[in-house]
């Protein structure tokens, strides 16, 4: 139930991404006076230049995919071409307009919902000058009513004064940025972040990515899918060193099937611009040559000229803004979450934590964040969607689990579908034989992540599960099976 006084309360939202403006909603939701402060645009970078625009050019590439894929189910383009052998092709100025005008009509959608919901936005960059008090530095570009917003995230235009703001509740969601290095500065042209990616108009002839973590895995993906020739510079022994092994490995596999040069222990020192080409310089000395270089090293939060040190606020080592687990600082009255906190960089995950820290702040009830239950999903083809609980919680003793694990090869539904890459894993506590978590690695794995999601976050066991009618043929059958499975062995 709404706190008694949350209507007379006010809070002030610096930083209009998921953690920001969902937090700006659940607090107008329940009655409190609301503004949110934002320098670009409203939906942040996971609007305006992350995880839309990436998601966006992933389903270009994957319909592309679908071209090369046809003949092995009987269909032939008699007459016609496909990718590969020339005739279909991505035009990615077409590619780069659908997304950016994608990207922003997201992004005026928010403005739209935020407007209904009677927040107050201000476009300018905040940060906070005493107790409950923040000065906003006023932009011009009135990108923050949604109307404009600056395609890349680009900052503020020449100010147009300054104003400063009250609040019984503030909340710092400002996010992150591409990290770079001083020895490959971007240049927007041929050296690029993947900010600045959506404003190519030529296809990369040969892309170098540079990391291999979850977003230079899934970029290497898209383009990929659009034409190019691709090499992942990974400094690991294999791509996406942070998830299920098993299922990284069949990534890497697929990657290198399709062409790509995947090169593994590669550590890259510098880039630099060879006129129409750029040269990546591994630690050892070799050399990669390239028509373009996108760095995807990683992020660092947006958490300087806060007057974070001013006011007290504990900020880790990394410049992460620490938070408990209700998105608290250890400054009463300031709350923090999404990128700029660390806990977990998913724009879900950023947009739980703002919805948890107005609700506390505002005397509502809530349940603190509870990491062992998000789902995220790798946008690969195949992709990888994980719940809970991992394969290296139970190898290193962290959760008593057993795990068992299908591969898709076995699945009726893949068969007809001609998937061969792929399985599903789920882990259930021994003894209790409850779902405590899963991956799924194959086409639409962010989808089939769910009824494990639910099995977790509910503690089902696997007769539960298992005993549950699935569709014939599904990839949800091996999910069944996989529970069936499990009863035999998780004891
Ligand atoms: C390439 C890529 C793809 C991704 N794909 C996915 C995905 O598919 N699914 C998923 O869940 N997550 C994805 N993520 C992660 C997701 O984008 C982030 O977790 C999410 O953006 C975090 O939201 P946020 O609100 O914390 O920050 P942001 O979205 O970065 O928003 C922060 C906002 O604060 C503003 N700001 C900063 N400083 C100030 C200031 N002083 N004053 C005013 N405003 C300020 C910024 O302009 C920005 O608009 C992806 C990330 C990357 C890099
Ligand atoms: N689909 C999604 O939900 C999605 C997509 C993208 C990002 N994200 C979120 O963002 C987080 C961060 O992912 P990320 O990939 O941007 O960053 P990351 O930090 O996870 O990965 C960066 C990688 O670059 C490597 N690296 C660093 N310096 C290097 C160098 N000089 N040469 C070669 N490799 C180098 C690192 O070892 C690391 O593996 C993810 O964990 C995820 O939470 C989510």
């Amino acid at each position: 139930m709404v706190g008694v006084s949350a209507a007379d309360r006010s809070v002030v939202v610096i930083g209009g991404g998921p953690g920001g403006y969902e937090a700006a909603l659940g607090a107008a939701q329940l009655g409190a006076e609301v503004t949110v402060v934002e320098r670009s645009g409203l939906g942040g970078a996971a609007v305006l230049t992350d995880c839309v625009p990436s998601k966006a050019l992933i389903a270009t590439a994957d319909f592309m995919d679908r071209f090369s894929a046809a003949k092995h189910i009987g269909v032939h383009f008699d007459g016609a071409h496909v990718p590969g052998d020339q005739g279909v092709t991505a035009h990615i100025t077409d590619v780069n307009a659908r997304i950016l005008e994608l990207a922003r009509a997201q992004s005026r959608d928010i403005a739209e919902r935020l407007e209904s919901a009677g927040v107050e936005v201000v476009q300018g960059a905040g940060r906070l000058v005493g107790p409950g008090r923040v000065e906003v530095v006023v932009g011009v570009a009135g990108v923050a009513s949604g109307e404009e917003p600056a395609p890349h995230g680009g900052d503020l235009t020449d100010g147009g004064g300054s104003q400063e703001l009250e609040a019984d509740v503030v909340l710092i969601a400002t996010g992150a940025r591409p990290r770079v290095m001083d020895t490959a500065v971007p240049d927007g042209e041929r050296i690029l972040t993947w900010q600045q990616i959506w404003d190519l108009e030529e296809l990369p002839e040969h892309l170098i990515v540079i990391g291999s973590g979850v977003t230079g895995a899934e970029l290497a993906h898209a383009y990929l899918g659009l034409g190019c020739a691709v090499t992942l510079i990974s400094s690991r022994d294999r791509v996406l060193p942070g998830e299920d092994a098993d299922a990284a490995n069949v990534v890497e596999e697929v990657f290198r099937r399709r062409g790509m040069t995947v090169l593994n222990r590669s550590r890259a020192g510098a880039v630099r611009r060879d006129g129409d080409s750029v040269v990546v310089t591994l630690e050892d000395g070799r050399e990669v040559s390239g028509s373009h270089a996108l760095l995807a090293v990683g992020s660092i939060p947006n958490t300087t000229d806060l007057g974070l040190e001013e006011a007290g606020i504990a900020v880790s080592r990394s410049g992460h803004i620490e938070v408990d687990r209700v998105s608290r600082t250890n400054v009463p009255g300031v709350y923090a979450a999404g990128d700029c906190t660390g806990v977990f960089p998913l724009a879900s995950v950023a947009a739980m934590q703002g919805r948890i820290a107005v609700a506390h702040a505002l005397g509502d009830a809530v349940a603190p964040l509870s990491l062992g239950r998000v789902s995220s999903n790798i946008f690969t083809d195949p992709e990888i969607a994980t719940v809970g609980a991992s394969q290296a919680d139970i190898d290193e003793g962290r959760v008593d689990a057993r795990a068992v694990m299908l591969p898709l090869t076995k699945n009726p539904r893949a068969k007809m579908q001609n998937v061969s890459d792929g399985f599903v894993k789920l882990f259930a506590r021994s003894g209790s034989h409850t779902i405590v978590g899963g991956v799924v690695v194959g086409p639409r794995a962010s989808e089939l992540i769910f009824p494990i999601a639910l099995a977790v976050a509910n503690r089902l066991n696997v007769d539960q599960f298992s005993s549950t009618f699935t569709v014939y043929p599904s990839m949800s059958g091996s999910l069944a099976e996989a529970a069936r499975q499990l009863h035999e062995i998780a004891d």
